[in-house]
């Protein structure tokens, strides 16, 4: 059951209740903006329906949040326990749902909140420097906790179709409300999809309407996340700098996206040349989040994405 329909004097009205999670005692938390409701069920008796999600993450009816974030021992989910087998150290899995109840294979904010979760629950004990491994849907990723937040190995980046996007520096193109005409995007892949479009001259970020989806042709198959880029001007060569807004696939605009901050500097950086440099801010509506490109031991390239994450209220749903 999800939410219930309540009879009133004034009419029916829709009310929060009744659910699989009535009782839970959740957080609310952000991670520059892009909020959350988290929650332990450590031996995973509390797989959640679609609607359930939706209704917590209603913005009037619920608590709120562009996702939710259910933190169970990856011993209790399928796709936990396949990790195990390589990675016996990946104890948590951050089981990550969109405000509209999909499902979403990794959360680049919501991986900083959901490590601050375990270490203020004391489920992992992580000083400073100190690293933990956490299950994703999209793999094993490493968390290193900062003085002031926490960095995470997103591992590697990679064009999400090789060929054409690395000849014609585009594969798909983007109409949005706003845009003076379509643009040509380029689709990466961060364990999750993203298609990333610069402005042109003359394009602002803040002429965009978002309240509607932009359209992505070819239309990818699983739907995808779209960022909106604009390079900022950068004295130091060593870092560049971006602004961008974004349109989630299963919520809507939102303040920040750390998986898209990642595809957006690696675009960026893409079509810079090789001149461009392994470090950048991402500057969003929310905040800034750091990017920073690293060889891996593998022969890979990995991203490293690094920012805060604040709790801001504990509750419990009824
Ligand atoms: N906000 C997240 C991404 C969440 C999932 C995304 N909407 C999807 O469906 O892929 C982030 O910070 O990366």
């Amino acid at each position: 059951m999800m939410a219930r329909m309540t009879e009133t004097t004034e009419g029916t009205v829709r009310a929060v209740g009744g659910h699989e999670l009535t009782g839970v005692r959740v957080s609310k938390a952000h991670g520059t903006g892009n909020d959350f409701v988290v929650f332990t069920d450590g031996d995973g008796t509390r797989d959640v329906g679609p609607q359930t999600v939706a209704a917590v993450c209603d913005r009037h009816t619920g608590l709120g949040g562009d996702g939710m974030i259910r933190a169970v021992r990856s011993e209790h989910v399928p796709e936990g326990r396949a990790l195990l087998r390589t990675h016996p150290d990946a104890e948590w899995f951050m089981d990550y749902r969109n405000g509209d109840g999909s499902v979403a294979q990794m959360c680049g904010n919501g991986v900083r909140v959901f490590v601050d979760h375990l270490v203020r629950e004391g489920l992992v004990r992580l000083p400073r420097g100190a690293r933990v491994r956490i299950g994703t849907r999209a793999g094993v990723r490493t968390v290193a906790r900062t003085s002031d937040g926490y960095a995470v190995d997103m591992g590697p980046w990679s064009f999400t179709d090789g060929e054409t996007a690395r000849e014609r520096g585009a594969d798909c193109v983007v109409t949005a409300a706003g845009l003076t005409v379509p643009r040509p995007g380029i689709s990466i892949d961060m364990g999750n999809p993203h298609a990333v479009v610069a402005l042109s001259e003359g394009e602002k970020l803040d002429g965009l309407d978002l309240h509607t989806a932009p359209v992505v042709e070819p239309v990818p198959a699983e739907g995808t996340n779209v960022e909106f880029v604009v390079p900022l001007d950068h004295d130091d060569s060593d870092v560049g700098r971006l602004e961008m807004r974004v349109h989630e696939r299963g919520v809507g605009e939102t303040f920040s996206c750390g998986t898209g901050a990642c595809a957006a500097a690696a675009a960026t950086r893409f079509w810079g040349g090789p001149e461009s440099p392994d470090r950048w801010f991402v500057q969003v509506p929310g905040g800034v989040l750091s990017v920073t490109f690293v060889p891996a031991p593998d022969g890979t390239e990995h991203v490293v994405l690094a920012g805060p994450a604040r709790v801001v209220a504990h509750a419990e749903l009824v």
